[in-house]
């Protein structure tokens, strides 16, 4: 095989375990986010607030020591952490609103 074979044929199979991984995250989303439909759900319940900055506050820090250990970029990850709770929030607070209407 020629040098730009062989390098495809990697291509591929990395690819390939990039699809995988991709997978694996879109299905942790997603259970994560049945969860915190539960937490929402709750919290509007019993009027509780949307969001808690000190345990997103204990979520960061925590998230960014495991990214360290993981030779992961932990600004990265904080970044990463952030984007998905902001959404989370985000559907707390339609939740209670449409509980208003
Ligand atoms: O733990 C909570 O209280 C949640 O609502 C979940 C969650 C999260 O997605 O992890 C979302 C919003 C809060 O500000 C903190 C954490």
């Amino acid at each position: 095989m020629c040098p730009q074979d062989e390098a495809r044929a990697e291509l591929l199979r990395l690819r390939g375990s990039i699809d995988n991984m991709d997978s694996a995250l879109v299905h942790l989303l997603a259970e994560r986010f049945k969860v915190t439909k539960r937490v929402g759900e709750l919290k509007a319940a019993a009027g509780l607030p949307p969001a808690d900055t000190e345990r997103e506050a204990q979520q960061i820090a925590r998230l960014r020591a495991l990214a360290v250990d993981a030779d992961l970029d932990p600004e990265f990850a904080e970044k990463f952490l952030t984007f998905i709770v902001t959404e989370v929030v985000r559907h707390h607070e339609r939740l209670v609103a449409e509980q208003r209407e």
